[in-house]
C-alpha cells in the first residue's frame, strides 16, 4: 500500500519494542531532472512512468523484508530554483529524516557538484541527521553515450563523504533500485544498532563492503 502525504505532516521514528517492526523516514535529495520521482515510483510500484511532474510528497509504504515489517516514508523533494545553495538542504529536511539519497545523472556534471555542494551540507551539520546514513546514487546509467561523470568519481566522492554509492538505471532496471533502498534501510538499522551499542559484526561488515565493494546496482 502507498499513501501519499504532505511534506508537513510529522512523521514519527519509531522502532517496537520486539524489534519486529521498524519505520524509517528516507529523504531524497539532488538537483532537478536527475530522476529523484522516477527512483521513488520504480521502487515503490516497479515502474517506470516516464513524466512525474513537480511536486514534492512524502509517500508512506509497508513492506516486509527479510521476515520484517517495515513501515517507511520516502520524502521526494524538489530542488529549490532561485535559491543559495545553503538552502538546498533544510534542517527540517534533516531532523526529519533517518538516511538520505542524493541522486545525480551521470549524464549531467552540474548535478553531481549539486551532490557534491549536499553532501557537505549535511556532514557539516550539527543538527538532525548530520552523520546519517548517506547513499549517493548516479542514475540514469542506461544513457551510456551520454555520460558525463565517471563511476570511478562517483566512487571517490562516496569514499571521502563516508557514503555508499550505486549506479542505477530508474528506467531500466527496477532491482537496481529496490537494492539501493535496501540497502539504505540495513545502513539505517545499523545507525540504529550502533547508537545502542549493539552493532554486530554484519554491520560492520556491511558498511565498509558499501563503500569499498558494490559499485553497481545492477
Ligand atoms: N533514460 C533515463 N531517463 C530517466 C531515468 N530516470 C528518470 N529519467 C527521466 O528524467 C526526467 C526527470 O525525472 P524525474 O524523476 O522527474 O526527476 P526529478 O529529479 O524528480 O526532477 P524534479 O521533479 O525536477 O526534481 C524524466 O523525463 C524521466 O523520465 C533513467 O534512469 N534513465
Amino acid at each position: 500500500m502507498v499513501v501519499q502525504v504532505k511534506p508537513s505532516s510529522n512523521n514519527s521514528k519509531t522502532m517496537d519494542s520486539n524489534q519486529q517492526k521498524t519505520e524509517a523516514n528516507i529523504l531524497l535529495l539532488g538537483a532537478e531532472n536527475v530522476g529523484k520521482s522516477a527512483l521513488t515510483v520504480r521502487f515503490l510500484t516497479r515502474r517506470f512512468i516516464g513524466e512525474y511532474g513537480d511536486i514534492e510528497s512524502i509517500y508512506s509504504h509497508s513492506d516486509k523484508i527479510d521476515g520484517r515489517e517495515i513501515s517507511f516514508n520516502i520524502w521526494d523533494s524538489l530542488y529549490p530554483q532561485d535559491s543559495e545553495t545553503a538552502e538546498s538542504v533544510t534542517e527540517k529536511q534533516l531532523h526529519w529524516s533517518d538516511g538520505v539519497i542524493l541522486v545525480y545523472s551521470i549524464c549531467d556534471r552540474s548535478s553531481f557538484e549539486v551532490v557534491r555542494q549536499q553532501v557537505q551540507l549535511i556532514r557539516q551539520s550539527k543538527k538532525g541527521s548530520g552523520g546519517a546514513p548517506i547513499i549517493i546514487v548516479g542514475n540514469k546509467r542506461d544513457l551510456q553515450h551520454q555520460r558525463a561523470v565517471s563511476g570511478e568519481e562517483g566512487r571517490l566522492l562516496a569514499m571521502s563523504t563516508d557514503c555508499s554509492f550505486f549506479e542505477t538505471s530508474a528506467a531500466e532496471n527496477y532491482h537496481g533500485v529496490l537494492l539501493v533502498f535496501h540497502e539504505l534501510l540495513e545502513l539505517i538499522r545499523d545507525a540504529r544498532a550502533l547508537k545502542k551499542g549493539t552493532v554486530g559484526i554484519k554491520g560492520i561488515v556491511r558498511s565498509v563492503s558499501a563503500v569499498f565493494g558494490r559499485r553497481r546496482a545492477e
